[in-house]
């Protein structure tokens, strides 16, 4: 980073504290300086006296204090008086929030919506900390750069880092999107231990580092089980707050319901997705309404909600691919958004939604131990409670055992990773994430 940008009017500008011995560095020896911390900030203002023509090009060397750090963006390590904005606005103290696979396809959209105030209300201001690798690192920068360019006022900070210690430092959200895809001939075994090395280390990293109330949705695949590996690493935050994402299957399920009836989709409510986002999860019509009614009691083709409408959602990830060449992003992340505001805004009266959630003592009789997609209401509190007003048939108990034998296959796979001894895989058969089919 030049001087120029450092000290742009060369009197006075403000700079995250990370960068104060950097600044030091460069501009002792050109002006004078003074380093006044701004009030519960980590930024503060340097003030230096200095005429342009006395200040040299500097050379971009970071100091040992500033390497291990996460760096914030651009104009993210800059502060703004933003004062007289403040005695008309009532802004929220800034959250929080990380997300993994930054550079991926799913974040370049969620990241927009997520600085665009849309996900957490146009009166709360947060910090993006992003977590790349070094082969994602300068595609990171790219996306840093056009939250730059967006202008967005709610966005106060950005950083990036490959290093989950410091993108997860006191994080309220966790949003951890990116994991291996699995390619060609690689068996699901394989995928499960890969991408379940990288939940067993954020799960290590959120336990160290993030606020103790972190709440972490996981969709990275496949998530229900790297989200168990996830909350298995991290002893000292309730397992209650990690969620695995099926709300993308819930949104498929209400399009394809409405589709048939006839009806808006807005029509549609009180829709579970149970067990694994895989092909055996269980879009539940027997507990769905449309316009308040039992679906069963508007849409009368039994056959076809057991077999064309159940089949279509567990596949319509893999349909998509084979249209688009990749997978669904601009949905998820549209999925992920609803996934948070329905922890962060009180769940319509007789409603519910969808969310994988730990098991543990459930009343649906459930295996306990497994992260599986259950019905949850919320109060807005961040929290959630499981829905119970649910009815059960013979083909929905059949369904979900289904799926609920794949995720104890699946856990017993990684059983290395979560602390549960030595892993052995017997997965019942070679079960298809949606996208794979
Ligand atoms: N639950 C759900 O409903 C859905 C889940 N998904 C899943 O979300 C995940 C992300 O999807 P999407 O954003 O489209 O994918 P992309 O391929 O666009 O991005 C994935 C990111 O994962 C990161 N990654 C982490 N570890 C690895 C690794 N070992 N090899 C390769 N990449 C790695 C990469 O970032 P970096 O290089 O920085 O590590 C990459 O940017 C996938 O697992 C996908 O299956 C997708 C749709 C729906
Ligand atoms: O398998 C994938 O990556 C895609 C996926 O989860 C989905 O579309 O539901």
């Amino acid at each position: 980073m030049a001087v120029a940008e450092l000290c742009p009017s060369y009197t006075k500008t403000s700079l995250h504290s990370s960068q104060l011995s950097y600044a030091s560095t460069r501009l002792s020896n050109h002006c004078r300086l003074a380093f006044r911390p701004l009030p519960r900030t980590r930024y503060g203002r340097v003030y230096c006296s200095v005429a342009p023509n006395q200040v040299q090009q500097p050379v971009a060397v970071q100091t040992e204090d500033t390497k291990n750090k996460p760096e914030c963006f651009g104009v993210f390590c800059l502060t703004y008086d933003l004062k007289a904005e403040e005695d008309t606005k009532s802004w929220k103290k800034l959250i929080n929030i990380a997300v993994s696979g930054a550079a991926g396809m799913i974040s370049n959209h969620l990241l927009f919506k997520l600085a665009s105030g849309e996900v957490f209300g146009p009166d709360q201001p947060i910090a993006l900390k992003l977590l790349g690798s070094e082969r994602s690192f300068e595609a990171l920068e790219g996306v840093a750069m056009e939250l730059e360019d967006s202008l967005f006022p709610l966005l106060r900070e950005v950083s990036i880092s490959i290093n989950p210690y410091e993108v997860f430092q006191d994080v309220e959200w966790a949003l951890l999107i990116g994991a291996k895809p699995r390619g060609p001939g690689m068996e699901r075994a394989g995928l499960l231990d890969i991408n379940g090395k990288i939940f067993a280390e954020q799960g290590k990293a959120l336990n160290a580092v993030a606020s103790r109330n972190v709440k972490v949705i996981v969709v990275g695949n496949p998530c229900n089980t790297n989200a168990l590996i996830c909350l298995k690493n991290a002893p000292n935050i309730p397992a209650k707050n990690f969620h695995a994402l099926t709300r993308l299957d819930e949104n498929r399920a209400k399009c394809q319901l409405a589709l048939k009836a006839g009806v808006f989709y807005d029509k549609v409510s009180n829709v579970t997705i149970w067990g694994n986002h895989s092909t055996t999860q269980v879009p539940d019509f027997l507990n769905a309404r449309i316009d308040g009614l039992p679906v069963k009691e508007v849409i009368k083709d039994t056959k076809w909600l057991e077999e064309e409408f159940t089949e279509k959602v567990q596949k319509r990830g893999g349909v998509l691919i084979q249209k688009w060449g990749r997978s669904s992003a601009a949905s998820t992340s549209v999925s992920i958004v609803d996934a948070i505001r329905s922890l962060v805004t009180p769940t319509p009266e007789g409603d519910w939604f969808s969310s994988g959630v730990y098991t543990n003592g459930n009343p649906y009789g459930i295996a306990e131990d497994i992260v599986f997609s259950m019905p949850c209401r919320s109060k807005g509190d961040g929290d959630y409670e499981l829905a119970k007003d649910v009815i059960f048939d013979d083909f929905l108990r059949k369904r979900i055992a289904k799926s609920e034998a794949e995720l104890l296959a699946e856990k017993r796979c990684v059983a290395h990773l979560t602390g549960d001894g030595i892993a052995f895989c017997d997965l019942p058969e070679d079960t298809m994430l949606p996208g794979e089919m």
